[in-house]
């Protein structure tokens, strides 16, 4: 089993390479290989309804906000969050790392493009191999410091850049841990109850820019940024912009530019529900490994992007999960007789091969018992066949 998260990918290298990106901004019309329809009917894109209950948000300022969390926990699996201490300045920051980057030629975008078996760099959603589509948007992901990717596509003035992310990791990192244990403490769980938990206080993604490498603290969590473009589409309702999934994090923090795109499924897969975009916002999603420790009772949300006619669309992910040597079960406190562990105990490494491999029935593979709740979510090369399988609109 790999021990380090940079090599989760290593026996699950992805054959969709960057080189398969099409140069979106040239394009008027939508390619075939970028049409879902038929087929793929159930992830189409589709307006939800306008009045729907609203994702909640929680101003973290305010006394309730415990509460809060824990409701939106338990009933959403996903909140955003205001009054949360990161400066929008620190946010902005990053926003332009990521507009400065996919705003380059495609030849230059290519020269930090991710290896086939790796985790770092430029390239598809990982999860494109899983569709029979392409996804109308292209990534750049960060495990560990950018910086020779971005020495290598800004030679004279990475230094910016590599100090956006570093500053932007540090706050995200604050954050994490103080939305990890409200989230925690909603359940009733208390650091006593994570043994790996108590000295988990320094984690560390980024690396100072010229620095040497930060030795990561036993103990301490891993992270991954990952920075999403979704360039303005001629023919949005026919396109995807990341097709529906759970993030296999503990938890994770995500900033978007002020076009909206993000959806969260609801009402046991009936509805999409869009997650407005907030100025100086966050939003919160639960990820499987958060399910998992909480034997169920919070939900992983399913999510995914769509697309814009006129607008491109930036969004930035914190992707925030346990230290690589942590193998994630439910918690003691809450099993019980009548509440036996719904999971096997995964390390994150582990999860993301097993993610890898089966995607959307990762949770199920590490099920262990027939009750656990699982999403609705179903393979869609299983899908023709699958009457229970997500019914978007
Ligand atoms: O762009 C978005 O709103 C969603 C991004 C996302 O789900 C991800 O990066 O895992
Ligand atoms: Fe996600």
């Amino acid at each position: 089993m790999p021990s380090r998260l940079a090599d989760a990918f290593r026996a699950h290298p992805v054959h969709l390479q960057p080189k398969h990106l099409h140069d979106f901004t040239s394009l008027k019309e939508l390619p075939d290989s970028y049409k879902w329809a038929s087929d793929e009917d159930q992830y189409r894109a589709q307006p939800d309804p306008a009045h729907h209950e609203p994702v909640p948000v929680v101003d973290l300022s305010d006394p309730n906000a415990l509460e809060e969390i824990g409701h939106a926990c338990r009933r959403w699996g996903v909140f955003q969050v205001v009054n949360h201490g990161v400066p929008t300045t620190v946010l902005d920051r990053m926003e332009n790392v990521a507009k400065g980057f996919f705003s380059l030629p495609a030849h230059q975008k290519l020269k930090a493009a991710r290896s086939p078996d790796g985790i770092s760099g430029y390239g598809l959603a990982r999860i494109s191999s899983f569709f029979p589509k392409l996804m109308w948007s292209e990534g750049f992901t960060m495990v560990g410091s950018p910086l020779e990717h971005f020495q290598r596509v800004w030679p004279h003035d990475y230094t910016q850049f590599c100090d956006a992310v570093e500053e932007y990791d540090k706050q995200m990192q604050k954050l994490a841990q103080t939305l990890m244990w409200l989230m925690l403490g909603s359940l009733g769980i208390t650091k006593e109850d994570l043994n790996w938990a108590n000295n988990s206080n320094s984690t560390t993604t980024t690396t100072p820019r010229g620095g040497p490498k930060k030795e990561v603290a036993a103990g301490s969590s891993s992270a991954a940024i990952q920075l999403n473009h979704y360039p303005a589409c001629p023919d949005p309702d026919r396109a995807m912009g990341l097709a529906p999934h759970t993030d296999s994090t503990l938890l994770t923090i995500l900033h978007q530019s002020n076009t909206s795109g993000l959806q969260v499924l609801r009402d046991d897969g009936a509805r999409w529900v869009t997650v407005p975009p907030i100025r100086g916002g966050l939003v919160v999603h639960i990820g499987d490994l958060l399910h998992i420790l909480s034997n169920g009772l919070c939900p992983s949300v399913v999510h995914r992007a769509v697309v814009n006619r006129d607008r491109n669309r930036i969004s930035i992910a914190y992707l925030h999960g346990p230290p690589s040597n942590v193998r994630i079960s439910p918690v003691q406190k809450l099993v019980g007789p009548s509440q036996p562990p719904l999971y096997r105990a995964v390390t994150w490494n582990e999860y993301l091969g097993t993610k890898a491999k089966h995607f959307n029935k990762a949770l199920s593979s590490v099920r262990l018992c027939a009750a656990a709740p699982i999403n609705g979510l179903v393979d869609a090369k299983d899908q023709k066949n699958n009457n229970n399988a997500v019914k978007v609109g």
